[in-house]
């Protein structure tokens, strides 16, 4: 039996259906990062998991006992589950150190040590204990909150856009520091969070949510390569998709013999590929044929820089236009000609009729 369970879990408010028949489970451990657009349930599903509100119907259930089955749930308070919110939401009036020990009963034999031993933990100065929340930095304060949390030994951790509030590099080692931190406390962990790339290197399993349903529930790696759909492959990154036909395990498509993965049933097919999974290099003069493209329009942006390309469609087609990715070393002006060449193996998202016409 899985660690954390939650099967066929719907919520209702008045007439918007917030979780619609949510099934989802995680190992003891395990780190689960759920992603989705803005009121598509992540935050409502966290609600029901903390105890703060119950599920219309289905059943939630932790380390085999029953936290909610339908509107009957365990209060918050019982469930040994802890929370970090977007802000931290310390104490003000607090010192740190009366923050991280605010769950542990005054009096305790060795309470301080513990407070510190947590502050260790989460990498926090001692001299740091004694200040107010608001003498720390945005990243100082998140790891405050992440002890407080800890403190009582949670069997679960609920982190809710924990580092929405940090600046970029902040952000990127506030993240690491603490998905190190759970990994060593062996704490079982779900993340809601709107950046696709912070789900996709903090977690082991990823859930993509929509209008209150669990689209594609898996690892990072097969998410982004291998999507279920095309909401799924847009929403975790940047994709090209391309009609092609299968001849001999390989899809005919407007960039050529593209090799793909796994045994697609039909002959005509929508594949997908990643930017990055295609390489080029320049040509001179125009060069049509299949496999040629024209720089249409290129995107400065630091390291990862964009340059919309178009291709060719194959006879009786239209042309394709897609975005590539490089580095600004590579960029080349629009009105140049590439060479591309794919990378990999495309994923077939999508199997038609072979009736269906063969379009771009
Ligand atoms: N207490 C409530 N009363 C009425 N409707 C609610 C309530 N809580 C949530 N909803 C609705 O349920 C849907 C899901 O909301 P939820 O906050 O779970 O989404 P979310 O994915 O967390 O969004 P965001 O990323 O913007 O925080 C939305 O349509 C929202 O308006």
């Amino acid at each position: 039996m899985s660690f954390l369970s939650l099967q066929g879990v719907t919520k209702r408010f008045g007439s918007v259906l917030a979780l619609d028949d949510v099934v989802l489970t995680a190992p003891q451990g395990s780190r689960t990062a759920i992603v989705g657009p803005s009121g598509s349930g992540k935050s409502t599903l966290l609600r029901l998991l903390a105890g703060f509100d119950a599920p219309d119907t289905g059943r939630i259930s932790l380390d085999g006992e029953v936290l909610a089955d339908g509107p009957a749930a365990v209060p918050a308070h019982r469930r040994g589950i802890g929370l970090v919110a977007q802000e931290g939401a310390l104490f003000p009036h607090l010192s740190v150190a009366e923050n991280i020990g605010f769950g542990l009963p005054r009096g305790t034999a060795g309470r301080d040590a513990r407070i510190r031993s947590l502050a260790g933990m989460v990498e926090l100065d001692e001299d740091l204990l004694r200040r107010r929340p608001d003498a720390l930095s945005g990243g100082q304060q998140q790891r405050v909150a992440l002890a407080r949390a800890l403190a009582r030994q949670p069997r679960l951790m609920l982190l809710d856009e924990p580092f929405s509030a940090l600046d970029t590099g902040l952000r990127a080692s506030t993240r690491k520091a603490v998905s190190a931190l759970l990994d060593k406390a062996g704490v079982t962990t779900i993340l809601v969070t709107h950046d696709q790339a912070e789900a996709m290197s903090f977690a082991d399993q990823v859930a993509v949510m929509r209008n209150g349903r669990l689209l594609q529930v898996g690892p990072p790696r097969e998410l982004y390569l291998q999507p279920s759909d095309e909401t799924v492959a847009s929403f975790l990154g940047p994709a090209i998709f391309l009609a092609a036909q299968m001849q001999g395990g390989f899809a005919e498509c407007a960039l050529g013999h593209v090799p793909v993965g796994g045994h697609p049933a039909g002959t005509r097919v929508r594949i997908m590929l990643r930017p990055e999974q295609i390489s080029f290099v320049p040509v001179c003069g125009a060069a049509e044929g299949i496999g040629y493209a024209k720089v249409i329009a290129t995107e400065f942006a630091g390291s990862d820089c964009l340059m919309q390309v178009q291709i060719e469609g194959r006879a009786g087609t239209d042309a394709v236009s897609v975005a590539i990715r490089t580095s600004p070393s590579h960029m080349v002006p629009p009105g140049s000609w590439l060479k591309l060449a794919v990378v990999g193996t495309a994923h077939v998202i999508e199997a038609s009729a072979a009736s269906e016409a063969y379009v771009d």
